[in-house]
């Protein structure tokens, strides 16, 4: 009888394996993409991943748009070759035509999972189907309309204690900090009808993004090897680990506990917040389509995860925008106070708002060049084929008007880059003037992939952003109570950084370590202007 294969035989032979597996499929999908343009890969080990990740938020996008047009390959970890596509005909065939054929990938879903559990944000397919259908009704504009009352005294709120810090004519608001916590407020309120108060608890601060940081190497490189994880392992370590999950289910019941008292979950009572229609949409439901308990949970988290520091960045890169450009601010003060002479209404209404089209150019084009939600990663289900508006040029310079994927080809939909295309946009999409929303014809329509006019900032296609409609409202009824009352200006030799976390956050160069910041000048504004 033959002895046994010694163990570390076995062991050689398995790597050997896998090894040429994984240069076969390197080499199989390199093939795929021969013909794409892209920059020279960087690091030996991860590539251009260096350079995304340390880079300013939205650079690397706009360098590689300006270079190769709106299709790039680029070099990942290990060799792997990814996609940033921003081409417009590219994104809507991967958000909207090509249906559940690119998802998003599953470690970085996993993660979501261990914060969110079984949400919208993070499932896929026949559950993201029903999930959605769940959740839409609760996020119409309708629903939308009747929180800006809400969003409003949240911002009066903020205001009253900037006017009680303001000594000799003016004083210095470090922006985030603020909105961070007025928008938590605001979206608790919205949401789930909880009052956080983290407007007077200024321990409370709730912006995650603060200690978020460029990450290094060996960063990048934990995330990248976690990929390479099967996913049932990656569930499996999750679920029988379990310390982070317990912490979450902690959240969970705390949640639950506290909708329990007042009966909204329970009793699926309609209340006017989003969790409430929920439950009240879910107890009314068909038992096939019906959420179960703990997704129902898993969606509260997610509206606050998605909902919150997205709108508070936005808030921050608005303000900002508008301290650089005085012309803009003093204009959008105009407006609001004529509407609001006009309609002497005791509180901001969603109409109010809807009468005030600069105001709305603003909020667009505040959202179009500074989108904080900046790029977005997708996995090809299947070998596919990508349609392109502008076409690629293969060696012998021959047009290319489509890109063969690969299934599982990784794809980055730079949504800054989108969100600066000039076919849509125009030859000056970069620069910020909220002027081009005005004129009429000069945004193209033609690129109708996201939900909000021709922007991609809400993402697009069946995973859209549910809470645009409430995003968009928040931001306006911020921005009408801040402008009319203050004028904000911003030291012009401080030199804002747009921070890389997984939004784009505001820093200051040469106070990186500080995480995000923004002081702004605030004064009263005139009663006469
Ligand atoms: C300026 C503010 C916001 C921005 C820029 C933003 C951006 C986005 C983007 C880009 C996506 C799609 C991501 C992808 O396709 O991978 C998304 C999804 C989502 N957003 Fe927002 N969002 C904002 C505010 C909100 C608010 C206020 C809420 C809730 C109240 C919300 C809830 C969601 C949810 C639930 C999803 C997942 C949708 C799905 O997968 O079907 N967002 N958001």
């Amino acid at each position: 009888m033959e002895p046994a294969a010694p163990l570390s035989y076995v062991f050689f032979i398995f790597i050997v394996g896998f090894a040429i597996v994984a240069i076969y499929e390197l080499r199989r999908k390199r093939l795929f993409l021969a013909h794409v343009p892209g920059p020279r890969s960087g690091h030996f080990l991860l590539g251009n991943l260096p350079l995304l990740s340390r880079s300013p938020a939205t650079e690397v996008d706009f360098n590689w748009y300006r270079k190769y047009g709106g299709t790039a390959k680029f070099t990942g970890a290990f060799g792997e070759q990814h996609l940033m596509i921003s081409d417009p005909k590219a994104v809507q065939y991967i958000m909207q035509t090509a249906g559940y054929g690119f998802v998003r990938p599953s470690d970085r879903k996993e993660a979501s999972r261990l914060l969110l559990g079984q949400g919208v944000l993070t499932v896929e397919g026949d559950d993201h189907k029903r999930q959605r259908r769940m959740l839409l009704p609760s996020f119409g504009s309708l629903e939308a309309n009747t929180f800006v009352p809400s969003f409003a005294s949240k911002a009066a709120q903020m205001a009253d204690e900037w006017a009680e810090m303001i000594h000799d004519g003016h004083s210095t608001v470090d922006v985030p900090s603020w909105v961070a916590r007025a928008t938590l407020d605001a979206i608790g309120e919205a949401a789930f009808d909880i009052q956080f108060n983290a407007l007077t608890d200024s321990s409370m601060s709730s912006s995650s993004t603060k200690t978020r940081r460029s990450p290094s190497n060996l960063e990048i490189f934990m995330a990248e090897s976690l990929g390479l994880v099967p996913t049932p392992l990656m569930r499996w370590w999750n679920d029988t680990e379990g310390v982070a999950k317990d912490l979450v289910q902690e959240k969970r019941s705390a949640e639950k506990n506290g909708q329990d008292e007042k009966g909204t979950l329970s009793r699926g009572k309609c209340a006017n917040d989003v969790l409430s229609r929920l439950v009240h949409a879910n107890g009314t439901a068909d038992a096939k389509v019906r959420l179960g308990e703990d997704e129902l949970l898993a969606q509260l988290l997610t509206i606050l995860l998605a909902g919150h520091e997205t709108t508070a960045n936005s808030l921050s890169w608005a303000l900002l925008e508008l301290s650089q450009q005085p012309h803009v601010q003093a204009r959008l003060r105009a407006e609001i106070r004529a509407v609001r002479l006009e309609r002497k209404e005791p509180e901001l209404t969603a109409t109010a708002i809807h009468s005030m089209p600069y105001l709305s150019a603003v909020v667009k084009e505040v959202l179009r060049f500074h989108a904080p939600v900046y790029n977005t990663s997708r996995t090809a289900m299947r070998d596919d084929v990508i349609p392109l508006s502008r076409p690629l040029y293969d060696t012998q310079g021959r047009p290319v008007h489509e890109v063969m994927v690969p299934k599982g080809q990784k794809v980055l939909i730079s949504i800054a880059a989108f969100n600066r295309d000039k076919d849509i946009f125009g030859a000056d999409a970069d620069r910020f003037d909220p002027e081009r929303w005005l004129k009429e014809g000069y945004v193209s329509k033609r690129a109708g992939v996201g939900p909000y006019s021709s922007l991609l900032t809400f993402g697009g296609g069946h995973r859209a952003c549910l809470g645009w409609r409430f995003a968009v409202l928040e931001l306006s009824a911020f921005l009408v109570e801040l402008v009319d009352r203050f004028e904000f200006s911003v030291n012009p030799a401080m030199k804002v950084h747009r921070g890389a976390a997984s939004i784009m956050i505001p820093m200051i160069e040469g106070e990186l370590d500080k995480g995000v910041q923004l002081p702004l000048h605030v004064k009263l504004a005139s009663v006469d202007e």
